[in-house]
């Protein structure tokens, strides 16, 4: 259950650009993992995803630190804040940025970019946090199976509220 439920998209088929890459993994690796992190999302909504490699697209994934570009957030270095993103909107809307300073890793190590990309898509697509411990929307990390289902049907009702 949560808090409140923010609009979400009003166009199901959205698009998706990686504007730049961590050092800590392959260019695959990251481009699964962003993928994978969609996935969970599209899997139980009408919601469709579609990588572009240039231009302005729905949601503008990059890997950044401290204070950033025009972004009204900032990282604080290693730990703390491991992403941001942004509701549904235009502009600034549905970015998602990861604090370049972690450690990002698609196994147990480090902090898991599948994991922490899928819950800030949830931001992205309008869900705040919730308070059930093992939904995906938790506001702590808890480094669960990444090959293990990770939303809850918290989550999964959460999203359903607002994509139907
Ligand atoms: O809006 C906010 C504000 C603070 C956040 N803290 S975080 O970046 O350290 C973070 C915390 C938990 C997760 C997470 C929770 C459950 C499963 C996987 C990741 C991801 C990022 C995450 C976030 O989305
Ligand atoms: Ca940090
Ligand atoms: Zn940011």
């Amino acid at each position: 259950q949560y808090g409140y439920t923010l609009p979400g998209w009003r166009r199901h088929n959205l698009t998706y650009r990686i504007v730049n890459y961590t050092p800590d993994m392959s260019r695959a690796d990251v481009d699964e993992a962003i993928r994978n992190g969609l996935e969970v999302w599209s899997r139980v909504t009408p919601l469709t995803f579609t990588k572009t490699s240039r231009g302005i697209a729905d949601i503008m994934i990059a890997f950044r630190t401290r204070v950033h570009g025009r972004c009204p957030r900032y990282f604080d270095g290693p730990l703390g804040v491991l992403g941001h993103a942004f509701p549904p909107g235009l502009g600034l809307g549905g970015d998602t940025h990861f604090d370049e300073d972690e450690n990002w890793t698609k196994d147990g190590a480090g902090f898991n970019l599948f994991l922490v990309a899928a819950h800030e898509f949830g931001h992205a697509l309008g869900l705040s946090h919730s308070n059930d411990q093992t939904a995906l929307m938790f506001p702590n990390y808890v480094s669960l199976d990444p090959n293990k289902y990770p939303l809850s049907q918290d989550d999964i009702s959460g999203i359903q509220s607002i994509y139907g």
